[in-house]
């Protein structure tokens, strides 16, 4: 998951949020005007906005589900009328009435909490102006007790919003960790444990990359060590696998690096010599023939070709993004060096026509 997604999946979150909030205003406002909590004007122009404003959002919402509310709006818009319906109210009251300021200035903190535990902007855009309002209307004459109202729910929200917060930064560095694993099995999963090169899979997408940007001229080696079955009966399995690590590494130093090694098979590698010419495709694979030679491990079961372990390349280019001709004619290049001696490196008939 990218840092993109994340935030997508956060502000879905908030979505989801802000639909709660919509529902309990739509609600409180029914209730508001179904049965008051003080017997002055019922029905106010405010909260009526507030009920068409939270029911037209929650289906503008269900139609458009791919499209964002602005939060701090919505909930600024609705905390103003909130303090406008309690203005009307109170105004109309013959005097203060603190328990109704109490009652409405806890109902709108409640909205607000359990609503946007996670966003802590969008509940004091919803929660502030109602607050200052009640304040307003107190004159003062009660302040310890509509501190002690807002204090509570406040410090709650405050505290539940910092565990919010850190379960969701661990949320996060735990998908991040899970992330790094899966690129480094991926990563690990296109190289061979034995040399470290690219497996074919690794290969293939290496190739994808290359292809796909499309220039030069790319060339095809086939290696295969010589008479390694002998080696391997001879010195053991576990000295050949030695001798596969020392033959990869000397390979992948005689190459620059943009080029992909691979290891094709048990004793087989392959090169794709990229963006190069016919000329000095063929000098690097004398190179690569000539470092394994002066690697100087012992073969003495390398019948006539050396008394070390050799390998045989053949050469094809690589035409027209077709991989698999060209490693066909790598093939019959090499199957040929094998046939003519071995420790060599002959051309495809392909090169040779050209
Ligand atoms: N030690 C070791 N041996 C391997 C591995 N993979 C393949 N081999 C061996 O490589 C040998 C390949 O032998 P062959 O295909 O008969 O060819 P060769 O003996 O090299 O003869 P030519 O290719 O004709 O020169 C087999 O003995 C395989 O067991 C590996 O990972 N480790």
């Amino acid at each position: 998951m990218t840092a993109k997604n994340w935030r997508a999946l956060l502000k879905g979150k908030h979505q989801l949020s802000l639909r709660l909030f919509l529902i309990l205003n739509a609600f409180s406002a029914s209730f508001s005007m179904i049965s008051p909590a003080a017997n002055t004007q019922h029905i106010t122009v405010p909260i009526i906005m507030i009920l068409v404003i939270s029911v037209s959002c929650l289906g503008w919402q269900f139609l458009n589900k791919k499209q964002l509310i602005n939060i701090p709006a919505v909930s600024l818009t609705i905390g103003l009328l909130w303090a406008a319906h309690i203005y009307l109210k109170v105004t109309g009251m013959p005097h203060n009435d603190l328990s109704f300021l109490i009652i409405a200035l806890l109902a709108i903190l409640f909205i607000g909490s359990i609503s946007f535990i996670n966003n802590i902007q969008a509940f004091i855009a919803s929660c502030l102006p109602v607050t200052l309002m009640v304040f307003w209307l107190d004159q003062g004459a009660n302040w310890p007790r509509l501190f002690y109202s807002i204090a509570l729910p406040g410090f709650g929200i405050t505290i539940q919003h910092i565990i919010h917060k850190r379960h969701d930064n661990f949320t996060r560095r735990l998908m991040d960790k899970l992330l790094e694993e899966k690129e480094t099995l991926n990563d690990l999963s296109m190289l061979d444990p034995l040399t470290g090169l690219y497996n074919r899979r690794g290969f293939q997408n290496r190739l994808d990359t290359i292809l796909s940007i499309g220039s030069g001229q790319h060339y095809v080696l086939l290696l295969d060590i010589d008479h390694f079955k002998a080696y391997n009966d001879n010195y053991g399995h576990s000295m050949g696998d030695q001798a596969l690590t020392h033959v990869s590494a000397a390979i992948r130093d005689a190459v620059r690096s943009r080029d992909i090694v691979t290891r094709y098979g048990g004793e087989e590698f392959m090169v794709l010599l990229t963006d190069i010419d016919a000329e000095r495709a063929l000098q690097t694979a004398e190179r690569i023939r000539k470092r394994v030679y002066d690697l100087e491990i012992p073969h003495l079961f390398n019948e006539d070709v050396a008394t070390n372990v050799t390998i045989s390349i053949g050469l094809a280019p690589l035409e027209q993004q077709d991989i698999e001709e060209a490693l066909r004619q790598a093939d019959g290049a090499l199957y040929r060096a094998k046939r003519q001696g071995r420790n060599s490196i002959l051309v495809s008939d392909s090169l040779l026509a050209g």
